[in-house]
């Protein structure tokens, strides 16, 4: 029996207006309704000012809907800024951090990072937090190192008792709008370090049930090799989840992936 969540996530980006969002959900909606989808969970990550359209279009479904990003304040004088409060005001469940466009173009760190959960956890929303390596970094061969710490850098004091208060996704940033997917035995490599740390920093509870998904150029033609892999639970997915009949493709192979029943 499948013992983890699958996500078959779609990040966005600055893709996608009303109209698009509203379009995608017309379409995709109706057919998530006629699968049954036990242990995997269709997501999407609009930009904000259709996060309430694309809640409204997934009400009563399977959908979750996530933002892409969240302030480190509560309120005040942060023009700009949206708090997780006023996102879970909108009834938001889900919400991205530290992906590495953030961190790159926004200069964010782990601790920017870390101080995001912290904001998610109080107003109840699962965090979905991205970490992994430059291609730099990869080819003087610091991957370990740096993926175990953004690990304790992302995680610092955060409390995770059962494993499903977060979600983590490895994202090679090489990989990301490139076309070069980490092979799946990449891929697994990291997963599996990332797993093993889960067991040794809280329990083999956490590290058992935590939801690890891969990100990175994930299409239908490669998603099967990767959901293959023992501690891959799912994509969270750029370019691919943009289009109505990829992302439901993508759902399927995920319905289908690890025994799932179908
Ligand atoms: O950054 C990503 C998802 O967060 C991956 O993007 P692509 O699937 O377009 O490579």
């Amino acid at each position: 029996m499948l013992m983890r969540k699958i996500y078959i996530a779609g990040n966005w980006k600055m893709n996608k207006g009303l109209q698009e969002t509203k379009n995608f959900l017309e379409t995709v909606i109706p057919e998530l309704n006629k699968l049954k989808l036990e242990n995997v969970i269709p997501l999407i990550a609009p930009a904000y000012p259709f996060l309430e359209e694309a809640l409204k279009g997934s009400y009563g479904s399977c959908m979750q809907v996530s933002a892409q990003d969240v302030s480190v304040h509560s309120e005040g004088a942060y023009t700009g800024e949206v708090s997780a409060g006023m996102l879970a005001s909108l009834g938001l469940k889900y919400c991205i951090v530290g992906h590495s466009e953030r961190r790159q173009y926004h200069n964010e760190t782990d601790a920017t990072v870390n101080a995001k959960i912290l904001k998610l956890f109080e107003n109840h929303i699962t965090p979905l937090v991205c970490i992994g390596e430059t291609l730099q970094q990869r080819e003087e061969g610091k991957t370990e190192n740096v993926i175990l710490s953004q690990l304790s850098g992302c995680l610092k004091n955060i409390k995770l008792l059962s494993g499903e208060e977060i979600i983590l996704a490895y994202e090679p940033v090489w990989a990301i709008g490139t076309g070069k997917t980490a092979t799946p035995s990449q891929a697994q490599e990291v997963h599996n370090l990332i797993r093993n740390w889960l067991k040794s920093n809280y329990s083999d509870k956490v590290a058992e049930k935590l939801s690890l998904l891969y990100g990175g150029s994930i299409k239908p033609g490669n998603l099967q090799e990767l959901l293959d892999c023992e501690d891959i639970d799912g994509g969270l997915i750029g370019g691919a989840s943009l289009k109505e009949e990829d992302f439901l493709e993508m759902v399927q192979i995920g319905r289908k992936s690890k025994g799932q029943e179908c």
